[in-house]
């Protein structure tokens, strides 16, 4: 299978609706991909907090519409990142739109693990509750958000409920780019399991992007990785190798579920 991971540059100069219409042309341009995946809060920045509020959508707004249409136009699964979802009966929340090929919204994930101690993201909206996989035609899928990345139970967690191709969308700042392509290969040796990560590039909201999207395979080793500016990063996988992984070198057999108490001494 092919993937294309659309790195997008996110910028405070570029307003929101011509970022969405840049950003459909470019999964438009991805004919032939069977899943595309986008960066966290594209549209608005996931660290420009100040646009959050105003710029909230719901699960059928103008990012979705926008996304729907491109995946029925090139038949593919759209992993569209993430929107600032407005919950007419509740807070705002950084929730993953994924589309299937004829555009329905099959899945949503939102982010559990919320970033920013006690400021920004992790004051200004709710936290997720539901772990989500989502089968598709070539493998299922296990959904996480960027800070989600250093949490390795969620992965774990992904696993138990079946994940082959765990996905990441993020907006990661540019100084902590080692611990993202370190925490992208853990993940990917831990489980087992593809990780797609893909970034934001630019800087928006004061906060330089890392860029360097990642595409991990079940044995750690990188298969593309992207710069640090705009760039659309395709691989071809074949998901089949994770069952091939967990196969022969079968680690998982090994867990110890009920791990004993630490003894006092
Ligand atoms: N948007 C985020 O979740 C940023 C996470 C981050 O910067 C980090 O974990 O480091």
């Amino acid at each position: 299978m092919r993937a294309s991971l659309i790195q997008l540059a996110v910028s405070d100069a570029e307003p929101p609706a011509e970022r969405r219409a840049r950003a459909a042309a470019l999964v438009r341009a991805q004919e032939g991909a069977d899943l595309v995946v986008l960066p966290e809060l594209w549209a608005l920045g996931g660290f420009a907090y100040e646009l959050w509020s105003q710029g909230a959508e719901a699960l059928d707004g103008p990012t979705a519409e926008a996304m729907s249409a491109a995946a029925k136009a090139i038949g593919a699964w759209v992993h569209a990142g993430s929107i600032v979802e407005r919950d007419p009966d509740g807070p705002i929340y950084n929730t993953s739109l994924l589309f299937a090929p004829d555009g329905e919204l099959a899945h949503t994930y939102r982010k559990i693990h919320r970033f920013g101690f006690d400021s920004g993201e992790a004051v200004a909206m709710g936290a997720g509750q539901e772990i989500v996989t989502a089968a598709t035609d070539f493998a299922t899928l296990g959904l996480a958000t960027c800070y989600d990345l250093r949490f390795p139970e969620l992965f774990r967690a992904l696993l138990d409920g079946g994940a082959e191709l765990l996905v990441v969308p993020a907006a990661w700042p540019a100084r902590r780019r080692e611990h993202w392509t370190l925490l992208a290969r853990a993940r990917a040796v831990e489980e087992q399991a593809y990780v797609l990560a893909c970034n934001t590039a630019g800087t928006h909201g004061g906060v330089e992007q890392a860029g360097a999207s990642i595409v991990v395979d079940p044995w750690g080793r990188v298969l593309g990785e992207a710069g640090a500016e705009e760039q659309v990063l395709t691989v071809e996988l074949d998901p089949a190798e994770v069952a091939k992984a967990r196969a022969e070198f079968p680690v998982h057999r090994d867990r110890l579920l009920g791990i004993p108490a630490p003894v006092q001494r």
